[in-house]
Formats: structure tokens, sequence, C-alpha cells
């Protein structure tokens, strides 16, 4: 059973758009990468799912839960971020963390003050004196605190620096290590590439792309530098299937390879190779295709 069922779902706001005929569910365990850019519909999404905002058409499911029937028990079940976050200014860190545990009937644990000092949260700061980033911290600590079994984020990394990305990162990974299912909006693929296991990608409130992580590294250019124990002639590096550019200097080359390896490894076996490295995926200009490319192509 999926934990997150979305079926034809639609949310209109009167004449405008906001989401279209979304389809897509997220598994048990899994953490689904959400992206899209500006105003694609994100946000209008995961509030409809937590029932506030009423769909137009179509329907979902939270743990067999309908949205709009069992919202009150939705919201209880779900770990919930919200976009914006309105937090009391003149409120600790810590009182509003307290706070939110005595909304949930529950005290600040070990394990909370654990993850204030990973994510290097001064508890004693008051809202106001807060950075963006660091309220983010609060938001995403209060989703965690419940051990929800669903966790739903618009947005976490907004405002974080590196090393918190870092940090959120393992939360994440340790949630799915705990059989959690999350669903982690962005409009940047770098900030779910490391956790997603499946993406979608919405453009202007529908769905254009679902995708494994692993197919979408497939389809991502990659870099690759290879040293060859004598330069190769440069007849002898042209046509190799799949490779989009080459650039040949002394014994040295820079393969540019889309898509599948396979071709590619089986020309170079060819030659004696010094050695071999492997520039990072581009990914992100991968996505950028997507924003910008009309298809609506779906592959799963
Ligand atoms: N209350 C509203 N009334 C009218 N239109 C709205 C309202 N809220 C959102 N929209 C529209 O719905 C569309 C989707 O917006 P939404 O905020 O869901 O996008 P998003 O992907 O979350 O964007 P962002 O990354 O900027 O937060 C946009 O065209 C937006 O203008």
């Amino acid at each position: 059973m999926s934990v997150i069922q979305v079926e034809h779902l639609e949310k209109k706001y009167g004449r405008f758009r906001g989401i279209e005929d979304l389809v897509f569910e997220v598994r048990p365990g899994e953490v689904y990468g959400f992206l899209g850019p500006n105003g694609s519909g994100k946000t209008t999404t995961i509030r409809t799912l937590l029932g506030m905002l009423k769909p137009t058409a179509g329907r979902a499911s939270i743990l067999g839960l309908d949205i709009q029937r069992d919202s009150v028990r939705i919201r209880q079940k779900v770990g919930y971020l919200p976009g914006e976050l309105n937090l009391y200014p003149e409120m600790t860190a810590l009182e509003v963390l307290r706070y939110f545990a005595d909304l949930r009937g529950m005290k600040l644990g070990k394990e909370v003050h654990d993850t204030i000092e990973k994510l290097k949260l001064d508890p004693r700061k008051r809202i106001r004196d807060l950075s963006k980033g660091n309220k983010q911290k609060i938001g995403i600590i209060q989703a965690f605190m419940h051990h929800p079994e669903v966790l739903i984020l618009d947005e976490p990394t907004s405002g974080l620096d590196p090393l918190m990305q870092y940090e959120f990162d393992q939360l994440i990974l340790e949630a799915k290590k705990q059989g959690k299912s999350v669903l982690l909006s962005s409009h940047v693929l770098g900030e779910v590439d490391k956790t997603a296991d499946r993406v979608g990608i919405l453009k202007e409130g529908r769905l254009i792309v679902q995708s494994t992580m692993q197919e979408l590294k497939c389809h991502a250019t990659q870099q690759i530098e290879v040293e060859f124990v004598t330069a190769p002639s440069q007849e002898a590096l042209v046509n190799i299937p799949g490779i989009t550019d080459t650039q040949v200097q002394g014994n040295r080359a820079i393969f540019t390879v889309s898509g599948k390896m396979d071709s590619f490894i089986k020309t170079l076996s060819r030659f004696e190779i010094l050695s071999l490295r492997s520039l990072s995926a581009d990914l992100e200009s991968l996505f950028m295709d997507y924003y910008r490319e009309d298809s609506h192509a779906q592959r799963v």
C-alpha cells in the first residue's frame, strides 16, 4: 500500500491554476523529492494533502486516510514543515520547541536536545534575533520530534548552509532507515539528490516527469577524465557512441558521456590507460532542461 496516494488531484484558485491532474504516490520507506520552480504548485499540493486547502477535483490519501474526511488524524500522524513558518518573535527557541511538544502531549527528550546540538541552534535566543536558517532549524526539529511515520517537508533546506544541509540529510537518511516515508519539496535538485529515491518534477501545476534518482543520473551527462599511457590519435577518439564532447590535450582527454557508459568503456579498453577519473554528473543542467522544455514526458 502507498503511504501517500494522489489521484488526479486538482486545486484551482477561482480561475487561476494551482495544480492539475496530479497523480503520484510515496511508497513505504521512500524519500520522494517533489521538485519544481517557484509557483509550480509544490506548496498548493502539500497544503491540499494536509487539509488546509480543499481540492477542486480528484482525491488523495495518507496512510489510508482520506485527506478531506480525516485531515485531523492525518495531521497527528504526519511531521509537517510549512514553507513559511510563523513563530512568536518574543519566545526563545527552546520555549517554542516546548510549546510544540506540549501541543503533542510530549516532553522534550534527549533526542530533541541532541538534534538542537547537531544543528547548532542556540536554544536561548529569541525568535526575533534568529536568522532565517536558524528559524528553519526549529521548523525541522518540530517536524521530527514526535517520531511521525510520514514527513511532509516544504522547502526544508532553504536558508541552510552546506554544513547544515549535510546534517539535515543525515536526519532524513536516519528517518528512512527507520522505515519512515518522506515527501520533500525543493526547487533545487542538489538539495534532495543525496536522500531522494525518486523525484517528481512539477511545472505549471502538472507533474512532467517522475523518475528514480538512478534513472535521472543515467540521463545526466557526465565528464570522465582519462589519462592514456601514450597520446591516442584524435581519429581514434571520434564517433564513440554516447560521447557528446571530447577534449584532448596530450595524453589526457575529457569525455562528456551522455546516458549509458557501456560503449564508451568498451572503446576505452582498446587503449592502455594510466588513470581514469569521474567528474560529477551534471544533474543540475539536466534538471534545468526539464524546467525549460515543454515536455510532458512521464518516466517512472
Ligand atoms: N491564494 C491564492 N490565490 C490565487 N492563486 C494562488 C494562491 N496561492 C497560490 N496561487 C497560485 O498557485 C500557483 C502555485 O503556487 P504554489 O505556491 O503552490 O507554488 P510553489 O511551487 O510552492 O512555489 P514556491 O517555490 O514559490 O513556493 C501559482 O501560480 C500561484 O500564483
